[in-house]
């Protein structure tokens, strides 16, 4: 190393050391602060309310500034004014009267350069470095020069500026996915800094950074619109529950916990569906005529008596028929109302009563020489309160109209479906006596809600109670407050604020109430009816209309990111194929539609293969251009008799020393294979961190491995097939016994 190198890596070292210096001391202050905000405070609304304040926010900072320890620093921009700025993944000041930024968080504008800055456009750039660490220790600089008239070196030049990048993407995996903030490229950085209102689709091939650009994007809207988005919560949606643990360490690897993952199996409270579905189910399930079809069912439980077989009541004024006619108005009315199921209900209980007690008046009152009915307006009031009491009335409108929830009106309605053809129908039919739910059913758990309501009358009720007794007790505080305050300041002179000056029992209670110590994800995890403050739904391109009208319930304000590859869309997914039909009845055309076009993950020889297999289908298809190749071409293996054992062989051959493999394998073969593999992974949940995992190629969407052994793919869908040929970033192999699909040969 020439001296000037040692210089340059001694000078970085240094700042690296002052760096993690005035981390230990924020750390240090911000778990202090902690612990003081967590002393108890006695029983002040005011300042405990403030005390949960404070907790939330210090030990947000604490725990951004452990999460953040590995990497902290990866950058540095130096401009031509002379100056210079260390990037990282969160912002830290100094300790001084200006508090002078030490390290640059890579969401803020100054940072935007480190990104964008070429040499054509060097935005202010004189030079641009890639500091490596290993732990707290530099251990590598990479240096682009972008003013080709600056003679300054520093021995560290990179003259291609991807040799930092093209590490990345060879390392070894680790089952867990990690963040690029050090190397977003260009055309990444664009989509994470769009504007967080409106949908941005990002659509791009297999490999293209749709998913690590997804949530560095959630990273950067929580940063840019902190505020809005820490009270109405992110929420990402993704295809699994494998996949979620995937990506689950890279928010908080940016400093980001307040996110809320789902897939599409948790997104209605207090359900959650493990039970699964024949493709065939599943597509039907997720049809968009089932909207309409729940609907009409809804409707089939607002009941009629048979014509000419009135329901009989008996009453101590004689008997009350209800007949058809009288349940038909009050049906009409309850549904002229437009209010859902369970809230129209008390219209059309109201309407039955009316009609039955005018029936009862007309018969108790009339004058038997013709004249006006001989009762007055209290005689009929009480007519009607003992009528409304009857409980063989509330039998009759609980049998008419009955209060549903969900959850049986669904279950209900699969034992029997109706407004399906006939061979739909047979597919979601329900056997008698399952109870699982399955992801499938949640958007029609969610869509059933809507269509019922919840007739929250009582909750609302005992929340108004439950307000009215903090009034009373705020009251109580505030006098004592009142009763005390002279006799703690003596002292004419003074103008002491005491609590019922600023606030009355009423605003009191208010706070109270606000007093809810959950985050806001976790708030939205628990109400069906949340509002997120933006969206961002992965593998996009798998979800139903059905589930595409649960989402947008629940982002009333349309701020939604969806990235997603139509190509790589699973047979009998139920995806709507196109984004232009999923989000025509929602926003017109009003969408921004951008491509990703370089593959990051498939080495050119795999693309290559990979490719082969959609242009069978469609001679025009053209993949996303790898950037990097490394020489290896896939290979193809025939198995003879004993598949498993050759698979078996084929393992232990291609097992990394470091990193993982995959073994994508039509799922009725999992078995048999798992049988000859010791120590294998497989099944809803695998540990993706294990040496060798095992799964089919629906499981493998959106993962990624270094070696990758197909098996059998004759068996896949072309879109199948090409999910799994695309999940290595180093080697390929195929095992079969049964032909080859025509472009693998
Ligand atoms: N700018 C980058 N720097 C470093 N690595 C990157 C970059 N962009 C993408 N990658 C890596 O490329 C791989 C593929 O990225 P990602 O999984 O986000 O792709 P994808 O488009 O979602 O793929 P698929 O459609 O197959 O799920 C990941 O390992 C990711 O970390």
């Amino acid at each position: 190393m020439s001296t000037r190198e040692s210089v340059e890596l001694q000078r970085e070292q240094e700042f690296i050391d002052r760096l993690y210096e005035r981390v230990s001391v924020l750390r240090e202050d911000a778990a202090e602060g902690v612990e003081d905000a967590l002393a108890p405070v006695g029983n002040g609304l005011q300042a405990r309310v403030e005390r949960d304040v404070l907790v939330a926010e210090r030990s947000g900072l604490l725990s951004a500034l452990n999460a953040v320890d590995g990497s902290l620093c990866f950058g540095r921009i130096d401009l031509h004014d002379g100056s210079a700025h260390h990037i990282g993944r969160i912002g830290i000041r100094e300790d001084d009267t200006d508090r002078t930024p030490l390290l640059i968080d890579w969401r803020a504008p100054v940072a935007r350069p480190f990104y964008l800055a070429t040499g054509h456009t060097p935005m202010g750039l004189r030079r641009r470095r890639h500091i490596s660490t290993d732990g707290r220790t530099v251990t590598e600089l990479h240096d682009e020069i972008l003013d080709l008239g600056d003679r300054e070196r520093s021995g560290f030049e990179d003259p291609s500026g991807d040799a930092v990048l093209l590490a990345a993407l060879g390392s070894a995996r680790t089952g867990r996915m990690g963040d690029i903030v050090r190397t977003i490229q260009a055309e990444q950085d664009r989509v994470i800094r769009a504007p967080h209102r409106g949908v941005l689709v990002v659509e791009g091939g297999p490999g293209t950074g749709k998913t690590a650009v997804a949530l560095h994007r959630a990273a950067y809207l929580l940063y840019e619109h902190r505020e809005l988005l820490a009270k109405r919560a992110v929420l990402i949606v993704g295809p699994n529950p494998a996949f979620l643990r995937y990506i689950g360490e890279v928010l908080p690897a940016l400093g980001e916990t307040g996110v809320m993952l789902a897939t599409q199996a948790e997104l209605f409270p207090g359900v959650h569906a493990r039970g699964t579905d024949s493709p065939r189910a599943a597509v039907v399930k997720g049809g968009a005529g089932m909207a309409e079809a729940l609907a009409l069912a809804v409707r089939d439980r607002q009941a009629l008596p048979e014509p000419g077989a009135p329901m009989i009541i008996r009453h101590d004024d004689g008997d009350l028929v209800l007949d058809w006619e009288i349940a038909y108005e009050a049906r009409q009315a309850a549904r002229d109302s437009r209010l859902p199921h369970n809230l129209a209900r008390p219209h059309f209980a109201f309407h039955l009563i009316d009609a039955l007690t005018t029936q009862l008046a007309d018969r108790i009152g009339a004058d038997p020489y013709g004249g006006p009915n001989f009762l007055g307006p209290d005689d009929i009031a009480q007519l009607a309160k003992s009528v409304a009491a009857s409980d063989e009335v509330h039998a009759a409108v609980a049998e008419l109209w009955p209060l549903l929830t969900p959850e049986e009106f669904l279950a209900d309605y699969l034992a029997e479906p109706v407004y399906l053809p006939d061979e739909d129908a047979a597919a979601v039919r329900r056997a008698p006596g399952e109870r699982e739910w399955t992801p499938a059913d949640v958007p029609l758990l969610d869509e059933a809600a809507e269509l019922l309501g919840t007739d929250d009358s009582a909750e609302r009720a005992a929340a108004e109670a439950r307000r009215q007794e903090r009034v009373v007790y705020a009251q109580g505080v505030l006098e004592l407050s009142r009763g005390s305050e002279t006799h703690e300041f003596e002292d004419e002179e003074s103008e002491v604020l005491a609590a019922h000056d600023i606030i009355d029992a009423e605003r009191m209670a208010e706070r109270q109430e606000e007093d809810d110590h959950r985050s806001a994800a976790e708030r939205a995890a628990a109400d069906r009816t949340w509002a997120f403050g933006h969206i961002i739904v992965d593998e996009a391109q798998e979800l139903s209309p059905m589930a595409w009208r649960l989402l947008m319930r629940r982002s009333p304000t349309r701020s939604l990111t969806l990235v997603g590859d139509p190509v790589q869309t699973s047979e009998g997914a139920g995806g709507v194929g196109s984004w232009e039909k999923i989000l025509r009845p929602y926003v017109g055309d009003r969408f921004t539609h951008v491509r990703l076009g370089v593959n990051y993950r498939t080495p050119a020889e795999i693309m290559e293969l990979a490719a082969g297999v959609v242009r069978a289908q469609d001679p025009s298809f053209e993949p996303p251009g790898s950037v990097r190749s490394t020489g290896e071409k896939p290979w193809t293996r025939s198995a003879g008799a004993d598949l498993a054992g050759e698979v078996a062989r084929a393992v232990a051959e291609m097992t990394p020393e470091e990193g993982r493999l995959g073994v994508i394998a039509p799922r009725e073969l999992h078995e048999e294979i798992a049988a000859r593999l010791d120590g294998i992974t497989a099944g809803a949940e695998p540990d993706l961190t294990r040496p060798v995992v095992l799964l089919d190629p629906r499981e493998a969407k959106g993962l990624e491995f270094d070696h990758v052994l197909v098996v059998e793919p004759g068996r896949f869908g072309t879109s199948d097939l090409y999910v799994a040929l695309t999940r290595a970033t180093q080697r390929l192999g195929i095992v079969h016994r049964e032909p080859l699909p025509e472009p693998l040969r």
